[in-house]
């Protein structure tokens, strides 16, 4: 089956309220309405950046979509500091980043944790992008498949088939993110099979076939074509390269 493949910039901790506007905007005038249908195209501003980047491509109609960095599974209540999925749904985000490695390293999220906010996004007709990824530590000990494939199960624990086809899954080695260094295609590849193969034991193999797995770390306009070129590998969930417009267009482009 041919998935069609997902660009996503993860813009993380950058860009205030006017830099997102103003990048929104670029991605927009550089965004050519023919590439609709071929390739799907995320960003995932700031928490306060959602609305004014939703703004400008609603404006522009524009299909890109917008997405959060993280959620929290309540809907509503006293947590202070959270954000819910009704409050996402209601400015436009159709998805969030899930367990990123700078979530689970800098403020410990856990798999449980993960499980639930997948969840609480399924539930609500939403769907998750759930990042899973080894340290140095352990691609080292040679267990990288074992480890990487142990977070999707975690991840998906209590998740029908239905659900789970319109998640994501973002493989991203924690030693190649923000590195420079980036995993070989082979590399990349390699282990977003085992997540492909991982996936079909939970869902079968019609689901794992439809279901799109992404490689992130250092994937820039030198490299995206070597990755998007491997099998199972959809797309991207990129960082740094992901703050510039025109690279970020330039990496949807390799995706056509
Ligand atoms: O963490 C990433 C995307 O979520 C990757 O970041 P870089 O593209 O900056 O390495």
């Amino acid at each position: 089956m041919a998935r069609k493949p997902l660009m996503a910039g993860n813009w993380k901790m950058n860009n205030t309220y006017g830099e997102a506007v103003v990048l929104a905007q670029e991605i927009s005038n550089n965004y050519n309405k023919s590439w609709t249908g071929k390739v799907d195209v995320l960003v995932c501003p700031p928490y306060i950046d959602l609305k004014p980047a939703k703004t400008v491509f609603e404006f522009d109609r524009t299909p890109v979509e917008i997405g959060a960095q993280n959620v929290y599974w309540e809907p509503k209540g006293a947590f202070t500091g959270e954000i819910s999925i009704p409050m996402l749904k209601e400015v436009g985000c159709t998805c969030s980043i899930v367990g990123h490695s700078e979530r689970r390293g800098y403020f410990g999220e856990t798999n449980e944790e993960v499980n639930r906010k997948v969840r609480a996004l399924v539930d609500a007709g939403m769907y998750a992008i759930v990042c899973v990824g080894e340290s140095l530590a352990v691609r080292d000990a040679g267990t990288t498949e074992e480890f990487v494939c142990a977070q999707v199960r975690a991840a998906f624990a209590g998740i029908d088939a239905q659900e789970a086809q319109r998640c994501v899954v973002a493989y991203e080695p924690i030693w190649a993110i923000g590195t420079g260094r980036t995993a070989t295609p082979e590399q990349a590849q390699a282990v977003c099979h085992a997540i492909r193969q991982t996936l079909a034991e939970l869902f079968g193999a019609q689901v794992a076939d439809e279901m799109r797995v992404l490689y992130g770390g250092s994937m820039n306009v030198g490299n995206v074509e070597m990755l998007v070129a491997q099998p199972d590998i959809d797309g991207g969930l990129i960082g740094g390269a992901s703050l510039k417009a025109d690279q970020f267009i330039q990496l949807v482009k390799a995706c056509l």
